[in-house]
């Protein structure tokens, strides 16, 4: 079910491919135990596993057209900017509506900008059949000047664990943190794992990724050490352009991510109450 018999940059202290059981064993580094991986939530899949990381990742190049991103960014900019929320490293757009204080969202469905052809095309991969609506219905759209970026944090229990994100613009590195790290407050997060997202690629995280760990972008012009190999890009193997990045450096310009989520706990009623449905 797992690729373990593909080149990996790490050692795997246990792989069995041939593993029919519900439960096996991931790729990790060394010394950081063993986790045990629900059976992959996406079948046809395996080929775009991010083989370094815990499991779940998934990369995929070129998920969308050239005209298809620009069709997104112009609908993006053309948002009320009302709509937007500034926060001090980023802004953010909230499809179809901010989760109430007890992260619950009131139904209204997405715009179709937002969902067609993409879910459809998420779904034709499996990606949401074992989530409760078995679609996003919460999308989050961040933009990222270049030096912008997003602490570390954790995306939290409002959320089936996984997200499925689509890149538009520039190329970023999302950093991996582990979440229960002993250091010194004062000392820099190292990152674990750097998956780099081209722009119109899809990255899905879920698993042991979405609950076990923390995932930032740092603020920074330039993304440095593009490479394969410890300290590098775990999805070095993945990207689409891979000889763009030979220089080992990529320059931020702007880039925007739509974050598509399904929220849990979804009220039919909030919705008719605000006269949204
Ligand atoms: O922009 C990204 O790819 C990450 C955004 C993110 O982590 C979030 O919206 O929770
Ligand atoms: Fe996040």
């Amino acid at each position: 079910m797992f690729s373990f018999h593909r080149d990996l940059h790490v050692p795997v202290d246990n792989p069995d491919p041939s593993s029919t059981s519900s439960t096996t064993t991931a790729p990790h580094p060394p010394g950081f135990g063993t986790w045990e991986c629900p059976l992959s939530p996406v079948s046809d899949f395996n080929d775009s596993e991010i083989p370094e990381l815990p499991c779940t990742a998934y990369y995929i190049p070129n998920f969308i057209t050239v005209a298809e991103e620009q069709q997104l960014l112009n609908r993006i900019s053309n948002a009320p900017k009302p709509h937007w929320t500034h926060l001090s490293h980023r802004r953010l757009l909230t499809y179809p509506s901010a989760l109430t204080p007890s992260n619950i969202l009131l139904n209204s469905p997405l715009p179709l900008w937002l969902t067609a052809p993409y879910i459809p095309r998420m779904q034709s991969l499996n990606l949401w059949s074992r989530s409760p609506h078995g679609q996003p219905n919460h999308v989050l759209i961040n933009e990222y000047r270049p030096g912008e970026g997003i602490m570390p944090h954790e995306d939290g229990p409002a959320y089936h664990p996984m997200v499925a994100t689509i890149s538009l613009g520039s190329p970023i590195v999302l950093d991996i943190y582990e979440k229960n790290e002993m250091r010194n407050p004062e000392e820099k997060r190292i990152p674990i794992w750097r998956i780099l997202q081209e722009p119109r690629s899809l990255l899905v995280t879920t698993g042991e990724l979405y609950t076990g760990f923390l995932h930032g972008v740092e603020g920074v012009d330039v993304d440095e050490q593009l490479r394969p190999g410890q300290g590098g890009i775990a999805n070095w193997e993945l990207l689409g352009d891979q000889e763009g990045f030979v220089a080992g450096r990529s320059t931020r310009g702007m880039r925007t991510s739509l974050t598509y989520r399904d929220v849990l706990r979804v009220s039919n009623l909030g919705g008719k109450v605000l006269g949204r449905r």
